[in-house]
């Protein structure tokens, strides 16, 4: 079994097989839709990619199985190590998960698996140990999401069905299922689900991981288009992407007012017809 460092230098062995859903990212983060526009399907890539990064850095996740029809998202997150399987049940959320694990124990029968959702773009490594390790008391187990209203994490011991109970107000159901609530209150990486613009604020405090920090700071720009008439543009990216925004107010050197959970700072040389841009940042959560 492979040994790996599970964070503060403690070593052990990896137990658990993780399964992680993802539904095609031209449908993902819809509530993320009206803060962060075209970015929408950039950013469930990106956070499905520091969720993977952190399970597989995990000291106890043995592997993680990705649930999805997304080619690119397939793509991207087998070059992080994930296996990737199609959703061929193509009937939800829990299907897919269910799918999952039948796929990790037709291939090892007895294996501990668990399933995580692929929006925690904080997660952390020695959080996500503790929690696994707490589970292995239990023959099923689960981690509320930080609003104490969903599950970011449900654990099924070897030989124990995992029947998940995803979506919306699942807390309730999963402890009903007979799952035992982990308690633990030191593990809010694990907890941080992205579902909303206020979500996402708090995972940026938390510390997310590579792929979320940098798609954020590919915001920074230097040019952008504006038509006073319909108050509306597009910030360009340095590689050429246009990231539209509405503007309630314009003022070259000032702050735009946009829609709620979307501002732009135009920095300028200085004032006049012949100002040259310096700098647009588009803070879009
Ligand atoms: N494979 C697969 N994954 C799904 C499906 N529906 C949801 N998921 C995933 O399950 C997790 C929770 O899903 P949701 O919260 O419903 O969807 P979301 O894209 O995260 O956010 P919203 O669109 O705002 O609801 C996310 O990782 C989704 O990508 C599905 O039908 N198949
Ligand atoms: C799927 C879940 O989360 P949400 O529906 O909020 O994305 C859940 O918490 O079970």
């Amino acid at each position: 079994m492979r040994e790996r460092t599970g964070g503060k230098g403690s070593v052990t062995n990896a137990v658990w097989s993780l399964v992680v859903p993802l539904k095609p990212l031209a449908l993902a983060k819809s509530r993320l839709a009206a803060a962060v526009g075209a970015s929408r399907p950039g950013l469930a890539l990106a956070f499905a990619q520091d969720t993977v990064a952190g399970a597989l850095a995990c000291a106890s996740v043995a592997d993680v199985v990705v649930v999805t029809d997304d080619v690119l998202a397939g793509a991207e997150l087998a070059r992080l190590g994930a296996r990737i399987l199609p959703d061929s049940p193509g009937a939800g959320l829990n299907a897919a998960l269910d799918h999952g694990a039948r796929a990790v124990r037709a291939g090892r029968p007895g294996t501990a698996v668990a399933a995580i959702n692929a929006d925690l773009p904080a997660l952390r490594p020695p959080e996500l140990l503790r929690v696994l390790d707490t589970a292995t008391a239990f023959p099923r187990a689960f981690l509320a999401d930080a609003a104490g209203i969903g599950t970011t994490l449900l654990c099924a011991g070897p030989d124990v069905e995992l029947a998940p109970s995803f979506g919306g107000p699942s807390r309730a159901r999963h402890s009903a299922s007979g799952a035992v609530e982990i308690a633990l209150t030191d593990v809010e990486s694990v907890r941080r689900d992205v579902d909303t613009p206020a979500d996402l604020r708090t995972a940026l405090a938390l510390g997310v991981g590579r792929h979320t920090a940098r798609y954020s700071a590919r915001m920074q720009a230097t040019a952008y288009t504006y038509d006073s008439r319909t108050h509306s543009g597009s910030v360009l990216l340095d590689d050429g992407t246009p990231v539209p925004f509405e503007a309630a107010a314009f003022e070259a050197g000032g702050l735009l007012l946009l829609r709620p959970g979307q501002r732009v700072r135009i920095e300028t040389d200085g004032e006049g017809p012949a100002l040259r841009i310096t700098l647009v940042t588009l803070q879009t959560f």
